[in-house]
């Protein structure tokens, strides 16, 4: 479910169409490492000691045998033979690469992303190979949010490709974002006024589970999760129980393609070892990859691949192992040197107060602003009104009677805002007729879920917007005000 404002996700799909007709390169460096020719830390490629701790252990074990198994080197070797060696071990490296992006969950080449003038994202090339859990790393700011937001299409790149799952973000019918993909973001997205069961329920029918498989999986992840009882609501639950139950949305339909945005931040340690362990067996079938950002170096252990990032590039690509290795060594570290969480750059953070949930709704940048007539600012504008249509569409008659006020200034019985009113589905939705200042009452004392507005003209500006006057529709979009009061 994209959230991306319908312009843009035309200009998207534009853009994808002609990114199409170009052919991805196959990747050039192996999954093990790679390293942006422009990192201050490439030159340890060149150095012997340096590539050798970077080098895949397929690769390290070929060079091992063939040292063994030869005669002692001759003391001067000559160029010559240094250069086959070399050769010898491309091809081995080589021969452990995945064949094409078919073999790549994610593969992102020169991608660029800026807002407005700030480039967050800058030339950065990332892989992650099919069936491994990528860890990506990096210190707060340097564009992993973003970056992850750009992967699972909800945020537009400015240059360069991505290719998820065999095809860009947003693809027609390749269902990312959708049900291929679980994201879970960083932000709250999460409804306050469902229950856990609700929830998991409404990502459950956005995906097309059928009742019974959701009901299983439920079931499954409130155990897993360690999460209270299903029927609690979102609102009375703590931060680390939203961020588990926005977890447990994204792992709701078994995807191909996990993206994991600090999922394990206010998470105790051992169940931050079972969401590890989790992960790990997942990817072991091979039909599931995952990347997750976290600032905890012990996780990121774990991962098959860790990236390195900074200012909006990768420096590094490689095994955990290697990528601190390497950290060490460019930080003048000795090579078992400090853990990279005791770096300034990686200092674990505080805990975020806000925690967003899955395949939900976008940051609120990303969503149209306006103001209300009555100087009330509409939150999150038309967003309740799409919830709502979505909760009666995909959970059907639960829940039922929920209250909005609605504070009409128009009059006439003909005015279009009675019969958008009258479109609503009053099964779940109780209309109470108030004026603007009981409503607002109403709402502060916790009586109503919000107030549906209309201003004395919206039915002028909305017949006037049918004649494509662009003014008029900014004006009868003003004159409806949608206030959630949650
Ligand atoms: N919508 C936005 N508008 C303008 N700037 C933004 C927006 N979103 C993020 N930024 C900026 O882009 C940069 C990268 O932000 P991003 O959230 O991607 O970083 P991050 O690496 O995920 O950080 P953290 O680890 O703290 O979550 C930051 O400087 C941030 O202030």
């Amino acid at each position: 479910m994209s959230n991306m404002p319908g312009m843009d996700v035309w200009e998207h799909l534009t853009s994808f169409r002609i990114n199409q007709l170009e052919t991805l390169d196959p990747p050039t460096l192996p999954p093990s490492l790679s390293l942006s020719p422009l990192s201050p830390l490439s030159p340890l490629r060149r150095a012997p000691a340096g590539v050798r701790s970077l080098l895949p252990a397929a690769a390290m074990a070929a060079e091992d045998a063939g040292r063994d198994a030869a005669t002692p080197v001759p003391a001067e070797s000559t160029e010559m033979d240094e250069r086959l060696k070399q050769a010898n071990m491309k091809a081995d490296l080589e021969a452990s690469l995945p064949s094409g992006p078919e073999d790549l969950a994610i593969q992102c080449r020169d991608v660029g992303r800026s807002y407005g003038k700030m480039k967050v994202l800058n030339n950065l090339n990332l892989t992650v190979p099919q069936g491994q859990i990528y860890g990506l790393l990096g210190p707060s700011g340097c564009g992993k949010t973003t970056l992850l937001k750009c992967i699972v299409g909800t945020l537009k790149i400015s240059r360069g490709h991505i290719s998820v799952l065999g095809k860009p973000p947003a693809f027609p019918g390749h269902h990312v974002p959708g049900r291929m993909v679980g994201y879970m973001p960083q932000e709250l997205a999460l409804y306050s006024e469902f229950t856990i069961s609700d929830t998991l329920t409404f990502f459950g029918r956005i995906h097309g589970l059928t009742s019974k498989e959701t009901k299983a999986r439920t079931d499954f992840l409130i155990d897993f999760l360690d999460l209270p009882q299903k029927h609690s609501l979102v609102r009375n639950l703590s931060g680390g129980q939203k961020r588990r139950v926005s977890l447990g949305a994204a792992l709701l339909q078994n995807p191909e393609l996990l993206i994991l945005d600090e999922p394990t931040v206010g998470v105790d340690p051992v169940l931050r070892a079972k969401i590890w362990q989790h992960l790990v067996e997942i990817v072991k079938t091979g039909k599931v990859s995952v990347i997750i950002t976290t600032h905890y170096i012990e996780e990121a252990r774990q991962a098959n691949v860790v990236g390195l990032m900074r200012n909006g590039r990768l420096l590094a690509e490689g095994t955990p192992d290697a990528v601190m290795k390497m950290h060490n060594a460019a930080r003048g570290d000795s090579p078992e040197g400090g853990p990279l969480e005791n770096s300034q750059s990686f200092e674990s953070r505080q805990e975020e107060s806000l925690l967003i949930l899955a395949v939900g709704p976008g940051t609120p940048e990303e969503l149209p602003k306006y103001s209300a007539d009555w100087k009330v600012r509409a939150r999150h504008f038309l967003l309740p009104v799409i919830q709502v249509s979505l909760i009666c569409v995909c959970i059907g008659a639960d829940p039922k009677a929920i209250q909005v006020a609605v504070v009409n200034n128009e009059t006439s019985p003909s005015s279009y805002s009675q019969s958008l009113l009258t479109f609503l589905d009053n099964s779940s939705v109780v209309q109470v007729n108030l004026n603007h200042t009981e409503a607002f009452e109403g709402i502060h004392n916790g009586e109503y879920w919000g107030v549906i507005g209309f201003g004395e003209n919206f039915t002028s500006y909305l017949t006037k917007r049918s004649t494509n006057c662009t003014d008029a529709a900014e004006k009868s979009i003003r004159s409806l005000s949608v206030f959630c009061g949650l």
